[in-house]
């Protein structure tokens, strides 16, 4: 069942469905739309934050849900499901596989990749996608039983800051080094990147401001018009 939903997400476009309080599409009813719309479009997956967007999707679609749990505590930069308490929250959610912050910064309780693997794979019994922005934190993740390893965080840390494509480099070198499938996420934006993406290696594409947010699509194209 668990490598029925990694292996049915290869060559897939997972769509990211988030939105936070405050944007115009903020909103489990709108988030189940999107992820209506992709799937109709052909999406493989959807990525989705929180519990109630998680729920509101799982209501809709049977395609594997990533569930994150996005939390910002004062004094930490990791907060893609950072700590103990966002896992027990994504734990009463149908969310297929959990993704969580895999970098080695400080988390704010304390707990570390290794132990927060093993309780997602173990005691919640759910598959892990491991974030990550380098190649160190990817084989790291992979070594410590993750079950899939996405970009996401290229060009979020301190390391990484400032890139402004798609992470080619740690695209393609992750999947030369770890047997891990690999999820190229962040900065994709066409359907062209996507398959240069597919073709150096990756597993799956997740794709979401591009598709999902267009208060930002417009605000590109705006400037583009503008300048
Ligand atoms: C760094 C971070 O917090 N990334 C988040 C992870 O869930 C989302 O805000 C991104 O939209 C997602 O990774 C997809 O990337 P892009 O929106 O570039 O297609």
């Amino acid at each position: 069942m668990k490598n029925d939903i990694i292996a049915s997400l290869k060559n897939k476009l997972i769509v990211s469905c988030q939105a936070y309080e405050g944007d115009p599409l903020f909103g489990g009813d709108t988030m189940a739309k999107m992820a209506i719309a992709a799937e109709q479009g052909g999406a493989g997956g959807i990525r989705t934050n929180g519990f109630e967007d998680i729920v509101s999707i799982r209501k809709v679609t049977d395609l594997p849900i990533i569930g994150i749990m996005k939390e910002y505590y004062s004094g930490y930069d990791v907060y893609i499901t950072p700590t103990y308490k966002e896992l027990d929250v994504l734990e009463k959610t149908d969310a297929d596989i959990i993704a969580l912050d895999c970098t080695m910064r400080d988390r704010p309780d304390q707990s570390n990749v290794s132990d927060l693997i093993k309780y997602i794979k173990h005691d919640l019994g759910k598959l892990v996608m491991a974030d990550v922005a380098t190649l160190e934190e990817g084989i790291f993740a992979a070594e410590n039983g993750a079950d899939l390893i996405g970009t996401t965080l290229s060009g979020y840390t301190n390391d990484t800051k400032g890139i402004m494509e798609p992470d080619w480099d740690l695209i393609k070198d992750l999947a030369n080094v770890i047997d891990v499938p690999i999820i190229a996420e962040g900065r994709i934006n066409t359907g062209e990147q996507a398959a240069k993406a597919l073709k150096l290696g990756a597993h799956a594409v997740c794709i979401g401001t591009a598709i999902t947010r267009p208060e930002v699509i417009t605000e590109n194209i705006v400037r583009k018009m503008t300048q």
